[in-house]
This record gives C-alpha cells, structure tokens and sequence, in this order.
C-alpha cells in the first residue's frame, strides 16, 4: 500500500534564484499524480526534493504524517523508487540489472529470483533475462526500469518523463501496463509528462507548476477544460483563447461578446473582460448548408488543414481565428478543404472563462 506525501513550505534557491517555492501539496496514500509545466518551471526539483534524493534549503516534508529527518531517512528511502527518462542500466544482463537492489539490501537468493522472475513477467520481458542491458531497444530499456523500480515493492513510485524517448505505440502499450500495475499494487505515484493527453488515462490528479510554484492542482479534465491562468491553458493545447467581454444575465447562460464583434455563451459565471477558452476538440465543423445549431454557431471558412498526430488541425476564419480538431472520415467527406464554407459549433459548457 502507498504512502501518503505532504510538503510544506518547501523553497529551493540555486545561482541565487528561488527554483521551487511550493507551500502546500497533499498526496493521498495510493494516488497517482501528474506534473505538469513548461520547460524550468521546477518539475525534476520537486521530483527530487520529494523522492528525498534533494534537501529543500527550507520547509518539511511528511510520510503517513511522520516528519522527515533527513539524518535518518534511510528506511523511508527504501520505500521510494525513481524510474528516470534514460533507463540508466548497468552493464550487465537484463536479469542482473532487476536483480541489483534486491541484492544490496542482502535478499536471499532464491526470494530474489521469484521476485526478479515475477517482475519480468509482469512487464513481458522473461524473454530477455539473459541479453546485455545495454542492447536493448528504448522501449524494452524502459520496461526493465520499471521491473528495477517495481521490484523493490516501493510504496512510492516517482517517475520523470520515464516514457518521453519512446516511439507511440511503445509508450501507449507502456502507459497502459502502468496504469495496470498502480492499480493493482496501490503504490503512490507522482509522475512529470509533458504530454498532457497522459494525464486523464494515469493520473487521479494533477499539479501544474510554473516558475517553480504549484499555479493549479485538480482532477485531469479540470486542469484540461478549466485550466487557471492563460499560459496554463495555452500548455495544455486549448488553441483558442480568445478575448471578450462577459455578460451575466441572472441565472441564465453567459454572454461573451468577443473581439470582433461575435457573440458566444459561455459555461463559467464570470463577468468583466475575460479570455474565453476553447479546446479544439470541442468544434464541431458542419458543411456550410448544415442545420444549425441553436447556440454558439460561426459561419466560416477553412483557411489551413494541417496533419497532426493521426488527426488534422482545422485552421478557420468564422470573423475570428479559430482551431478545431478533425478526423481522416470527415476529410474523406470532402466538406473539410481549404476555402470551403463551413459551420462550426460547440456547447457553452465546453467554453470557459478566465478572467483577464
Ligand atoms: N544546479 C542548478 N543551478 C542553477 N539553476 C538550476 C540548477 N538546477 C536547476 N536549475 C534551474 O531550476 C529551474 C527548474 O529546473 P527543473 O529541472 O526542475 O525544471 P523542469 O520543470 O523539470 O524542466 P524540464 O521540463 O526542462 O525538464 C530551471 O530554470 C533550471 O535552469
């Protein structure tokens, strides 16, 4: 069963500038938490500072309650495991490179070789107990880390991009057998991803730095579809941001009136200037003789199709600049070109508001 994390006023200054300044973060016993920031916003320092591999020039950090003493952290050490972007393995057979911690702290023999036997199972790797570690492909690297870490039935598991060199279908298959093995185990779990279409498949919650401060901590989806400030939002993919002024009109739907002069409805009760924000998934694009939507309906044209990740970015002028989503079958269907007319929709609930 997994630990539960607290830390508290932790600061870390280096070159003479505050690197980590993070007042608060409660990690419940056998959650599995993702961070998230742009490049330098402090992600691999909390990493470290709460894998006790780094002490914090100031604040506490707190096991199941218990106050670490760094003098004195040996045995809460060897509840952690780091799983790193590069596998670091040894030059030694695959076997070996599980095999090594178990070793050091004096395991007998044969308890080792269950074990070490069962973790190469678990992540479909018995085949390759006997080849050098160092030939292996990035993806089968990355899953004898992962049977290294596991091994050692850490209570908490620490991971930073461990899956960030890895070709897709390797990583999905990876994410997937994670997934799996935390749910299984309860181990805690605080992994850093830049890529935060991870985020609602691994993690129950997510905590989104910038500058080296915690800027927003919820559930996946309100971190994706509500993000906090602007830049967070622009991290997390919603391409359109686009500002306005919004009306409240008692308990009825929100009115932005965006720059440009076109009207939307809103799901967040803000009023004042605001910026309105849009994933792109949520438009759907319509050819232009469409019926129409009775709310939140832009008359436009395609101006750019781009591929991108097995989809197309829509790239459309509706009076202002929007980004929608779409898939090969509605290319095939021939309204999707560019200087076509078209029809794009989406919900009031699927706009939120920040204020600016
Ligand atoms: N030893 C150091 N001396 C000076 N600055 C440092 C040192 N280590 C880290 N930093 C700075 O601290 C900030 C946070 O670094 P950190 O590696 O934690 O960020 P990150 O969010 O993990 O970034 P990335 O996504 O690029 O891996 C960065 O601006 C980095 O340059």
């Amino acid at each position: 069963m997994g630990i539960s994390i607290r830390a508290e006023g932790l600061r870390i200054s280096k070159g003479g500038r505050e690197i980590l300044a993070v007042d608060n973060l409660e990690i419940g016993r056998g959650e599995v938490w993702g961070l998230i920031g742009p490049n330098g916003a402090g992600k691999s320092t909390l990493i470290q500072v709460l894998a006790l591999l780094e002490e914090p020039d100031s604040g506490s950090i707190f096991f199941d309650g218990q106050k670490i003493d760094y003098h004195r952290a040996l045995s809460w050490r060897r509840q952690l495991a780091v799983v790193f972007q590069e596998a670091l393995l040894l030059d030694t057979t695959v076997f070996n490179n599980v095999a090594v911690g178990l070793r050091f702290r004096g395991i007998p023999r044969p308890v080792v070789k269950e074990r070490v036997e069962h973790w190469l199972e678990v992540l479909r790797i018995s085949h390759l107990a006997g080849r050098p570690a160092r030939r292996l492909s990035g993806g089968e690297a990355q899953r004898v880390s992962l049977a290294r870490a596991f091994v050692l039935e850490p209570r908490v598991l620490f991971l930073d991009e461990p899956f960030a060199a890895l070709d897709a279908p390797t990583r999905g298959a990876l994410l997937e057998e994670l997934h799996l093995i935390l749910r299984e185990t309860g181990i805690t779990a605080v992994f850093v991803t830049h890529d935060f279409t991870e985020l609602p498949f691994l993690a129950d919650r997510v905590a989104a730095l910038q500058g080296g401060r915690i800027v927003q901590t919820g559930r996946p989806e309100t971190i994706l579809w509500q993000p906090a400030s602007v830049e967070l939002a622009a991290f997390v993919g919603i391409t359109n941001l686009l500002p306005g002024e919004a009306r409240l009109n008692g308990s009825g739907p929100v009115q932005v009136r965006l720059q440009g002069g076109v009207t939307i409805l809103a799901g967040t009760r803000v009023g004042g200037r605001v910026v309105a924000c849009l994933r792109p998934e949520e438009i759907i694009i319509q050819g232009g003789n469409a019926a129409e939507a009775p709310v939140n309906r832009l008359r436009g044209r395609v101006r750019h199709i781009i591929p991108q990740g097995g989809q197309y970015r829509v790239e459309l002028d509706c009076g202002l600049p929007l980004v929608a989503l779409a898939g090969a079958s509605q290319l095939r269907q021939g309204c999707l070109q560019p200087g076509r007319e078209v029809l794009a929709t989406f919900p009031p609930e699927a706009v939120h508001l920040i204020p600016a």
